[in-house]
């Protein structure tokens, strides 16, 4: 898109989808900074990660939703077939590269508009206040690659690191239900048992981990650049014991989630 013709695409989606810049609730880790005028958070233990709560309205929850539905993805009918043919996991998961539908087309730009709307200055790359680098910001297409990924109570996704095919900067929308996702430190790899984050009370003198939890919430963005994208492993387990958040275990639901990246040019 060229650049003179962003703001009236900006004034489009506003129009479309409303301003949803609404004010976060209490982060429960206060070493997190909130950005003054926006509701960017940025997850101070992960460089490179942000989290946006309240990104998506409930409203634009629902047509996001119904734009996936419209696509044929995750609908009742195919839930049920996939149970008789047992082919549930690959059923979970859709995928699109190069041109993207239109409703995800709106999305990565409403994306690039509320990072755009937190980036002060020149966006410099090493500036740890800027959402995503200038240079991740201003490429064409920001994304173009989109998952859908649909988890039902107990389902998740095991920890990885995205694969090397995709550019740095990617986002992450999340839809119906919450989830806990944890980050964790490459170096210091630990089994899904290990306990989060161990850390002064360690008596035991075992190696420290560094096990991060954040909470997504339906209509959260978090984006990742640098080295949350290449340095730390995501994962959700949402086995029994580990979809914890204030202590109390998060009642599950069906989830949906849509991930955008770049792919890298191919030389
Ligand atoms: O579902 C999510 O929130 C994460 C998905 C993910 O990490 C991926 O598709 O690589
Ligand atoms: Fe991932």
């Amino acid at each position: 898109m060229e650049v003179q013709n962003q703001e009236e695409c900006n004034r489009i989606l506003r129009e479309v989808f409303g301003d949803s810049s609404s004010e976060p609730e209490l982060e429960e880790d206060d070493d997190d900074i909130r950005t003054p005028n926006s509701g960017w958070i940025k997850i101070k233990k992960i460089k490179g990660l942000w989290l946006f709560k309240d990104f998506l309205s409930l409203q634009q929850q629902a047509s996001l939703l119904s734009a996936i539905k419209s696509e044929g993805w995750f609908t009742e009918e195919e839930e049920e077939e996939e149970e008789e043919e047992e082919e549930i996991s690959s059923q979970n998961q859709a995928m699109r590269f190069g041109d993207l539908p239109s409703w995800a087309i709106q999305l990565s730009n409403s994306i690039c508009e509320t990072i755009c709307f937190n980036q002060d200055g020149d966006g410099d790359a090493d500036d740890e206040m800027s959402v995503f680098p200038a240079n991740l910001l201003w490429r064409e297409p920001l994304f173009d690659q989109l998952i859908a990924n649909a988890y039902q109570p107990g389902e998740g996704i095991g920890a990885h690191i995205d694969l090397m095919r995709f550019e740095d900067g990617i986002a992450i929308v999340s839809l119906e239900s919450e989830c806990v996702m944890h980050f964790t430190r490459l170096e210091t790899e630990v089994n899904a048992s290990d306990c989060i984050e161990k850390g002064e009370e360690n008596e035991d003198r075992q190696p420290f981990i560094t096990k991060i939890p954040v909470l997504l919430t339906p209509g959260s963005l978090i984006v990742m650049s640098g080295e949350a994208r290449y340095k730390w492993k995501h994962e959700i387990n949402r086995k029994p014991g580990f979809q914890l958040w204030g202590g109390q275990e998060i009642r599950q639901q069906k989830r949906i989630s849509v991930t955008l990246r770049k792919l890298c040019e191919t030389k």
